[in-house]
């Protein structure tokens, strides 16, 4: 069964009487070539366990499964079930139905895999929520070029902000490369990425991401002003920002990661 051919695609909708539905993001992956490079980006051994989100039609699921991993789908529209005993027959796929956003993360072991072409509209808080757990060694996803362009930005450039400093504190990430609207069904309005993040073994640090949130709340501010309307002691930011060599006046998209590090603990 080819699940990258939209004729196909077409046709299950239509046998099974569905509509790719926008409130669940539900774009379908129909290039094959696109789903390999997914396939081959993730490091996985035969057997092992790849947790995915969002197996739609089981596209990515279906690819994963007969390149050898035993896949775990997380997925909340139920309206797919039936679909599944087709698309999904003879594979070692396990499915879970419920909200991604709602799952328990960090009840997974360590060393763990995670592969999806995530629903735009969930994709930055469940990177977040997936990172923050801490449980994995690989992630490969497939966002919106937007976001991906977020997550792997460097300071002093537009994209650069929360998201990106929440990405690169827990993971080197790279963007792998691009898939034109015309890669999915329906197509998109925008263009595609693919990401491939590899996590570092370091824990959430709650009073870090408190500062980085108030830094960015309003990108137009100084650092100084914006972390005064948070709560944080002017003058203390200041002598802080003197001792790091940093101007004052500095916005907080002007500081790296390693930055904003020193900063927390020259103030705290
Ligand atoms: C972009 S589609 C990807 C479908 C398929 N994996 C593919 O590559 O063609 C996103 C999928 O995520 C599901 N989804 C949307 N929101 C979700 C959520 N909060 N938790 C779990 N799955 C969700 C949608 O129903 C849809 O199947």
């Amino acid at each position: 069964m080819n699940l990258t051919s939209p004729a196909t695609v077409r046709d299950l909708l239509a046998r099974y009487g569905l509509r790719a539905d926008r409130r669940f993001g539900q774009n379908f992956l129909v290039e094959a070539a696109y789903l390999r490079r997914i396939v081959e980006a993730l490091k996985f051994r035969p057997g092992e366990i790849v947790w995915e989100v969002g197996p739609g039609l089981g596209t990515l699921t279906r690819a994963l499964a007969e390149a050898g991993a035993k896949v775990v789908a997380i997925e909340m529209d139920r309206r797919l079930e039936p679909l599944y005993a087709e698309t999904l027959a003879g594979l070692t796929v396990e499915l879970r139905w419920g909200d991604a956003l709602r799952f328990d993360w960090k009840s997974l072991p360590p060393n763990s895999l995670f592969a999806s072409n995530l629903p735009y509209n969930i994709a930055t808080p469940l990177i977040t929520e997936l990172l923050r757990a801490g449980r994995f060694r690989q992630m490969v996803v497939l966002v919106q070029k937007e976001v991906a362009l977020r997550m792997t930005a460097a300071p002093a450039t537009p994209a650069y902000g929360l998201f990106s400093l929440r990405v690169q504190y827990h993971a080197r990430a790279e963007r792998l490369f691009d898939l034109p609207p015309g890669a999915f069904f329906p197509a998109p309005k925008v263009t595609s990425s693919v990401v491939v993040l590899w996590p570092h073994a370091r824990p959430d640090h709650p009073a870090l991401f408190r500062l980085v949130e108030q830094a960015f709340t309003q990108r137009r501010k100084t650092l100084v002003n914006a972390l005064k309307a948070g709560g944080y002691d002017p003058a203390r930011v200041v002598q802080a920002l003197e001792a790091l060599g940093l101007s004052p006046n500095v916005r907080a998209e002007a500081l790296s990661l390693a930055q904003f590090e020193l900063l927390l603990a020259k103030i705290s």
